[in-house]
C-alpha cells in the first residue's frame, strides 16, 4: 500500500480543529518564556479583543475574507472566536456557515490556513484504527460529535473534494453557537476519496488525491472502516453524515441507522426543519384558503437526497392529519432532470432511475409525461412548491404567478444552498404573488418592507434542527437515531415559536433564539429516545419536557465560563 502522508499529517495542532490550541510560544529567537515576557505584553481585557475582532471584520469588506479572518481566530483563540459569534449570530451565521462556508469549501486549498480536524485519505485506510487511536490519545476531552463528509457534494456545488473540510467545521461551529456544545466536544472530518472535478484536481495548490472518485464499492469499503475505527475509538460519540452525493448518502445511511449512533443531516435534517416549516405554512394556508389539510399537494423540483428525504418527512404531515402511508405518498409530485417521474417514463421503464428515488414514482399519468416544472404545475394545481434542485432561478414568473392566482397563501420554499443556486429570491417570491407568499429558503434573505410592511423570509435551514438531533442523541445515551426521533424534532421545532413570532406569520423561531430552540428541539428527540426505549441516560427519565429543557439549558457551554467537564457533565 502507499502511503502519501505520514500518520502525524493527519493530526491537527493541539488538540482538535474547534477545540483550544496550546499557547502561542515564542520563536527561539525571541524573548524566553517567563513571568516577565508575560509582563512585557500589553494588558488586553475581553472586551477588548472582542471589540477589536469586531473591528477588524468591519473594516474587511467582503465574506470569503470575514471567514478567513474568523477562521484564523477560532484556530487561535475559540473563545475569542463564539463570543464575537454569539454577540452577532444574525450576522455572523452567514459568514461561518451557508452562504460563505461554500465559497470557502470551493477555495479551500488556496485559502488554507492549516489543519482543522482530520484528513483521512483513502490510500490509508487500513492504518485508520492507529490514526483514531492516536489521535484519541491526544485529547484531554473525547469528541461528542463528529461530523463527517466526503466532499462529494458541497451544497449545491459539487463535488469539492478535500475541501469539503470546511463544511464539517462549518456544521461543527453551529453546535456550538446554537446547541451549545463544548468545542473541545467537535471533530470535523473530511474523508478524501480523490474528485470527480477535474479543474480542483489540477489545481496545483489542491491538496486532496489528485484522482478521480472512486466508486461507490470502494467508498462503502473505506466508510465501513471509518465507522467502525470512529466508534472504537470514541464510544460515545455521534457521527453526522454531511453532503455524500445521493446515492452514498441513501446507502449509508441505510447501513448504518442501525448500527451506530448517526443520522444523515441532508436527508434528516433538511427532512426534519422542512416538515416543521410545514406545518406552519401549511395552516397558514389551510386558514386563508378554508381548505382542509390533508388538501395540500406538494411539488418538488429536484430529485436528489435532499428531495427524497424532505418529501418521505414531509409524509409524515399527512399522517399526522390520518392519512394512511399511500395517501400521503401521493400528495407529492417530484421532478428531476427529466421531468416528472412517472412510471411510463423512458428511463424508468429501463429500470435505471436512481433507487433513492423509486418511492416517489407516479403511477396515476396514464402515459403523459410532464417534461417541465411549468407542465406539472398545470397539471396538478399545487398548493406548495419545494426547490432542491441546485438551479439558480428554477422558480420562474409564470410559475410562482400560476401559484398565486390558484392559492391564496402560496407555500413556496426555494431551498437550495447557497443563494447562487437558490430557485427564487425572496424579493421575487413577493413581488409576483402579491405579498401573499409563505416563503421560506435554505440560505438567508434580508427582510424587506413590502407595501409599508416589513417582511421577515423563513429560513428552512437544517441548522435549526441539526444541533438540536445531535445534542438530543448524546443527551439521552440513545443507542441509535430513530426515525421517530427525527419527526420528534420536526415537532418540536414548529412548536419552538413564541406566540409573538407566530402573530408575526413567521414560520421558524428568530436566529437570536437558537440556543432555546436546539434545546427544545433536543428536549423532544430525547423524549422519543425513551419512548423508543433507545435511551441509556437514566437520570433524564420521568423529566417533563420543561425539565429536561431546563437541564438542557444549564448544560450549555458559553465562552469565559468555566462549565469544563471536569465539573460539569457536558452534554
Ligand atoms: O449547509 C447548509 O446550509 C444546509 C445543508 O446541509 C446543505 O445545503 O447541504
Ligand atoms: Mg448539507
Amino acid at each position: 500500500m502507499t502511503t502519501s502522508h505520514k500518520l502525524s499529517s493527519h493530526l491537527p495542532n493541539g488538540a482538535n480543529g474547534a477545540g483550544p490550541s496550546p499557547p502561542l510560544t515564542p520563536k527561539s529567537n525571541s524573548i524566553p518564556l517567563g513571568r516577565g515576557v508575560a509582563l512585557a505584553r500589553p494588558k488586553i481585557t475581553r472586551e477588548q479583543s472582542l471589540l477589536r475582532l469586531q473591528h477588524q471584520l468591519a473594516a474587511t469588506p467582503s465574506p470569503l475574507g470575514k471567514h478567513g479572518l474568523l477562521s484564523r481566530v477560532r484556530q487561535q483563540d475559540p473563545e475569542l472566536f463564539f463570543s464575537a459569534i454569539q454577540a452577532d449570530l444574525v450576522n455572523l451565521a452567514p459568514i461561518v456557515y451557508t452562504p460563505t462556508v461554500g465559497e470557502a469549501c470551493q477555495k479551500y486549498s488556496h485559502v488554507y490556513g492549516g489543519p482543522e480536524g482530520l484528513y483521512l485519505s483513502i490510500e490509508d485506510q487500513d492504518q485508520l484504527p492507529t490514526i483514531l487511536a492516536e489521535y484519541a490519545a491526544t485529547l484531554k476531552h473525547q469528541p461528542q460529535i463528529i461530523v463527517v463528509t466526503d466532499g462529494s457534494r458541497i451544497l449545491g456545488l459539487g463535488d469539492l473534494g478535500l475541501g469539503g473540510m470546511g463544511i464539517s467545521v462549518g456544521k461543527l461551529n453551529l453546535y456550538v453557537a446554537g446547541g451549545g456544545l463544548d468545542p473541545s466536544g467537535t471533530l470535523p472530518v473530511v474523508l478524501d476519496m480523490g474528485t470527480n472535478t477535474e479543474s480542483i484536481r489540477n489545481d496545483p495548490l489542491y491538496l486532496g488525491l489528485k484522482q478521480p472518485r472512486v466508486g461507490l464499492d470502494e467508498a462503502s469499503v473505506f466508510m465501513d472502516k471509518f465507522m467502525s475505527a470512529a466508534a472504537n475509538a470514541f464510544p460515545n460519540t455521534v457521527i453526522q453524515h454531511e453532503d455524500f452525493y445521493s446515492e452514498a448518502a441513501f446507502a449509508f445511511l441505510d447501513k448504518y441507522q442501525n448500527t451506530h449512533r448517526m443520522f444523515n443531516d441532508d436527508i434528516q435534517g433538511t427532512g426534519s426543519v422542512i416538515l416543521g416549516g410545514f406545518i406552519k405554512a401549511a395552516r397558514q394556508a389551510s386558514k386563508a384558503s378554508g381548505r382542509p389539510l390533508t388538501d395540500h399537494k406538494v411539488v418538488f423540483l429536484g430529485g436528489g437526497s435532499a428531495a427524497v428525504g424532505v418529501a418521505k418527512e414531509m409524509m409524515n404531515f399527512f399522517k399526522m392529519q390520518g392519512l394512511s402511508e399511500d395517501e400521503a405518498r401521493d400528495r407529492f409530485w417530484l421532478i428531476d432532470t427529466k421531468g416528472l417521474i412517472t412510471s411510463t417514463r423512458y428511463d424508468v421503464v429501463a429500470g435505471k432511475l436512481a433507487s433513492h428515488k423509486e418511492y416517489f414514482i407516479r403511477k396515476d399519468t396514464e402515459g403523459k409525461e410532464y417534461k417541465t416544472l411549468k407542465e406539472v404545475v398545470d397539471y396538478v394545481q399545487p398548493t406548495a412548491l419545494v426547490g432542491l434542485s441546485t438551479t439558480f432561478g428554477a422558480f420562474e414568473e409564470d410559475v410562482v404567478r400560476q401559484l398565486a392566482e390558484t392559492n391564496e397563501a402560496p407555500i413556496i420554499f426555494p431551498l437550495s444552498n447557497p443563494t447562487s443556486k437558490c430557485e427564487l429570491s425572496f424579493e421575487d417570491a413577493l413581488n409576483w404573488t402579491d405579498g401573499r407568499v409563505l416563503f421560506a429558503s435554505g440560505s438567508p434573505y434580508d427582510p424587506i418592507t413590502y407595501h409599508g410592511q416589513l417582511r421577515e423570509p423563513g429560513q428552512g435551514n437544517n441548522f435549526l434542527v441539526f444541533p438540536g438531533i445531535g445534542l438530543g442523541a448524546l443527551a439521552s445515551g440513545a443507542k441509535h437515531i430513530t426515525d421517530e426521533m427525527i419527526t420528534a424534532s420536526a415537532i418540536a421545532l414548529s412548536e419552538a415559536l413564541t406566540p409573538e413570532e407566530t402573530e408575526a406569520g413567521l414560520l421558524y423561531p428568530r436566529l437570536n433564539r437558537i440556543r432555546d430552540v436546539s434545546a427544545k428541539v433536543a428536549a423532544g428527540v430525547v423524549i422519543a429516545a425513551q419512548k423508543a426505549g433507545e435511551d441509556t441516560a437514566e437520570e433524564l427519565r420521568g423529566l417533563t419536557e420543561e425539565q429536561l429543557i431546563d437541564e438542557l439549558r444549564k448544560k450549555q457551554w458559553s465562552p469565559y465560563v468555566d462549565n469544563s467537564p471536569s465539573t460539569t457533565p457536558r452534554l
